[in-house]
This record gives C-alpha cells, structure tokens and sequence, in this order.
C-alpha cells in the first residue's frame, strides 16, 4: 500500500463523520445546495445529465435531476465491473429500478447514454476540486475516459463540512470542474 493510500483510508475515516453529522441536522442545507445545483444546471438543460442514486448521507440530487428531466435526458451510473468505468443509464422520475452493485437501485430497463454534465457523489473535497470517493476508483475511471474523448463537465454536490485541508492526491485522481455546496458554487 501506498502513503497515498493509507492517508485516504485516514481521510475518508474522517470524511464519513464529517458528511454524516453535516446530512443529519443538514435538511435546510440539502435544500439550500439543491436549488444552487438547479441554478447550476439550468444553462445546460437539454444536454445528457449524469444524477446518481443517493445511499447513506449523500446530499439527494433526485430534486434537481426531476427538473432537468423536463428539458433533457436525465441518467444514473451503473457499476460494470469492478475497476472499470460506469455505465450511465437513463433514468426518469417514474423508472422502475432493480439491486445494482453495491445495493445502490439502477434502472431495470437499460438505455446507456453518454453524459455531458456529471453531478458526482463526493466524499470529501479541497478548493483546488480534488475529490474523495468510496475508493473504487469509479469516477477517476470514468472521467478519464469521457475526457480522453469529448468535453464532459464534472459538478461535485457536498456540504460545505466535507471540505477537508490538504487532502491526498494520486496521480489517476480526476479533478471536479466545479462544486456545489449548500453555501456556494466554486469553478475550477
Ligand atoms: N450514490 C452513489 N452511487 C454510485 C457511487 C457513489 O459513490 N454514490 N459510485 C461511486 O463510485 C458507484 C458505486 N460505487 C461504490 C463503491 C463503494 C461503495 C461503498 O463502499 N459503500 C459503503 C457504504 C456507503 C454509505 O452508506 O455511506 C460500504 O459499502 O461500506 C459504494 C458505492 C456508482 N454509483
Ligand atoms: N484512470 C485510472 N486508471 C487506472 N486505475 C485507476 C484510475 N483511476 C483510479 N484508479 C485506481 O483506483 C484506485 C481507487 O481510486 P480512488 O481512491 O481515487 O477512488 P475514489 O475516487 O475515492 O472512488 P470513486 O471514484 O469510485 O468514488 C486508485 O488507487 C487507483 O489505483
């Protein structure tokens, strides 16, 4: 293992208790951070928009991904295959869903689409648009190569708490292209 490595086990540690006591008196700020990601999003209404299925204490995108689906095609990542990029499926308000990976719901009818705009699940993030996940190495992989490609644009969605100092970075990180929070947005 890696320094690199340990330092983000010791991060995420950390990170886990940060969002958790951010989300659990966060209700007024899940909202807040809602409506700036709708403002957000409204420029890009009638491209492909990546959402995903909140678990735990994620902030919910599912407010704003109802939105966007008036205007466009809404979808949810789909695990593949471990340390492979995801899938993005379309989604609508009304989709039935079956068990993904990882017990997170993905659509039960798949209609893969190519995003244009990613709101990516985040752990932790610094001011620079370092991000911190799970440690799949999910979204490092898939941004790499929807980048590698054609322009795709990466929006965190966090509590201002799960700002953290000085976070560890390796090589294969994919930085965010913006951040939203319950207190601002932050373009990189
Ligand atoms: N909502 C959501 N969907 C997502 C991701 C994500 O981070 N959030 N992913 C991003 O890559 C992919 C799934 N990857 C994941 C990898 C690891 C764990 C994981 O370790 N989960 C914890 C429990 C998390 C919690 O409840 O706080 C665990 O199993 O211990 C979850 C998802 C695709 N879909
Ligand atoms: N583009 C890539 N190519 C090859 N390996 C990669 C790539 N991106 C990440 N990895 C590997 O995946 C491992 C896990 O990555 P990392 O700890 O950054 O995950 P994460 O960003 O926290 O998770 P996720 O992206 O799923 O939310 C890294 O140690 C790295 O070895």
């Amino acid at each position: 293992m890696s320094i690199e490595i340990d330092l983000k086990a010791i991060a995420r540690k950390k990170a886990r208790r940060l969002r958790a006591r951010a989300h659990s008196d966060g209700v007024v700020a899940a909202h807040s951070a809602s409506r700036l990601l709708m403002g957000f999003l409204k420029p890009y209404e009638g491209r492909v928009i990546a959402g995903y299925m909140p678990i735990g204490s994620e902030i919910d995108p599912i407010p704003a991904m109802t939105r966007m689906s008036l205007t466009g095609p809404v979808a949810v990542p789909v695990v593949v295959e471990e340390n492979q990029p995801l899938r993005f499926d379309r989604w609508r308000p009304n989709s039935k869903f079956s068990e993904g990976a990882y017990g997170i719901p993905v659509p039960a009818v798949s209609e893969p689409l190519v995003p244009d705009v990613i709101i990516v699940p985040v752990l932790a993030f610094d001011r620079l648009g370092h991000r911190l996940g799970y440690g799949g190495g999910y979204y490092d992989r898939t941004l790499a190569q929807l980048r590698a490609e054609r322009d795709v644009f990466a929006v965190g969605l966090a509590y201002a708490e799960q700002e953290l100092g000085g976070l560890p970075i390796e090589p294969t990180d994919a930085s965010l292209d913006a951040i939203v929070t319950q207190s601002e947005v932050l373009f990189f």
